[in-house]
């Protein structure tokens, strides 16, 4: 893991704190208000110094460390080894398929009540040049209906709460937009009561800001063609999937004015997309936390919950499963990457082939009375 202080500006006291994994593609971009040391301008300027786990930067070295993080996030750039590489070191090795294991999972969680989390875009839907297009297919939809008869099962999504229940249209479900900071979901365990339901928004104070963030961004960005930005409500996304790569750079330089004037705002990013957020410690983990605590699973060992997503943001809730040592995370992807998800699937054809073996295995299970 790396870690780079990027100062945005030279005369600025904002930096921006990135995190690389080498050569995981996974990246988080923090922005600080803290001094960062001289700098001459240009693109972004960082320099060296040796931690144990991560490098910070101090010296010469002159890195475009965004347009670096972008380019990680497109497979493009990613070296590909094929996921039926049999090496023994190989990640489907590390991370089997869940279909392949089903047994294995459905013999983990006898006696314990699955919960599912499902991540929406590449996971439920798949990926389009349009993210107002992403459409969640038909056949998906009625899985997704069925499996929430059979177990408790939220959404956790960068997206708008609205707007991805205009995709998913399933009032069974719970749902967590905007990487989890906006929730609602049972009230059973919740502390967080309205009635029978629960309705969390912990970064309601940075609505205006956003809004504001949003608006700027939108006009910044205008000149830069193919770029779109999209308003998350808590945070927003900053698509350059339909950016000619030669432009990478400008947008990103765009973004950054805009970013150096909001330092309680950080940015993350996921498939062709920057996302603007803000600071608070809040993530797709705590919101999955969140929910088991809302269903009365706070303190249980008798929980089974699983997390399928595709994105790195969904890495969270990978690690909040790891650490609790309780159900698993399964990563959905085509080219090997590291996770710290147990299981992996190629793509939302094999989550659906996924889910409905679940289903069928829990209506069988019903009928047995096992
Ligand atoms: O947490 P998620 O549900 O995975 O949401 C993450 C972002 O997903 C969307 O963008 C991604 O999907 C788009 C449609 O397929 C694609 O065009 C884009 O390149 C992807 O990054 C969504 O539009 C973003 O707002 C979410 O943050």
């Amino acid at each position: 893991m790396t870690r780079q202080n990027v100062p945005l500006d030279p005369k600025s006291r904002i930096s921006v704190t990135l995190e690389m994994a080498i050569p995981k593609s996974s990246s988080i971009l923090t922005m600080a208000a803290q001094k960062p040391p001289p700098a001459p301008s240009g693109c972004i300027t960082i320099s060296r110094k040796k931690r144990v786990s991560n490098i910070e930067i101090n010296g010469e070295a002159r890195i475009n460390s965004w347009l670096d993080s972008m380019k990680a996030s497109s497979p493009t750039h990613i070296k590909a080894t094929p996921l039926t590489d049999r090496d023994p070191s190989s990640f489907i090795i590390r991370h089997p398929s869940a279909l392949d294991k089903f047994e294995q999972i459905i013999e983990a969680s006898m006696g314990k009540k699955i919960v599912m989390f499902l991540d929406y875009d590449g996971t439920l839907s798949p990926i389009v040049d349009d993210p107002d297009q992403a459409f969640m297919p038909e056949d998906m939809r009625k899985t997704v209906k069925k499996l929430a008869k059979c177990f408790p099962t939220a959404i956790v999504t960068g997206r708008c709460r609205d707007k991805v229940y205009d995709f998913v249209r399933l009032a069974e479900l719970y749902y967590a937009g905007s990487h989890g900071m906006d929730i609602t979901g049972p009230a059973k365990g919740s502390k967080h009561k309205k009635g029978s339901s629960v309705l969390f928004q912990p970064a309601s104070e940075y609505l205006p800001m956003i809004d504001e963030v949003f608006k700027q961004l939108v006009e910044k960005t205008k000149s830069t063609s193919g770029a779109q930005v999209e308003n998350n409500k808590f945070c927003v996304s900053v698509h350059f999937r339909r950016v000619d790569e030669k432009k990478w750079c400008e947008l990103a330089e765009q973004v950054k004015s805009v970013l150096k004037e909001y330092p309680k705002l950080r940015l993350t990013q996921g498939r062709k997309v920057l996302e603007i957020r803000p600071t608070i410690k809040w993530d797709k983990g705590k919101a999955l936390e969140f929910l088991l605590e809302s269903l009365g699973f706070a303190n249980s060992t008798d929980v089974f919950p699983v997390y399928i997503g595709d994105d790195r943001t969904d890495e969270d809730a990978f690690k909040v499963l790891r650490d609790r040592g309780q159900g698993f995370g399964i990563l959905v992807s085509k080219f090997p990457k590291e996770t710290s998800a147990s299981y992996s699937l190629q793509d939302p054809r094999e989550v659906m082939d996924f889910l409905q073996r679940l289903v069928q295995w829990k209506r069988l299970h019903r009928q047995s009375g096992v």
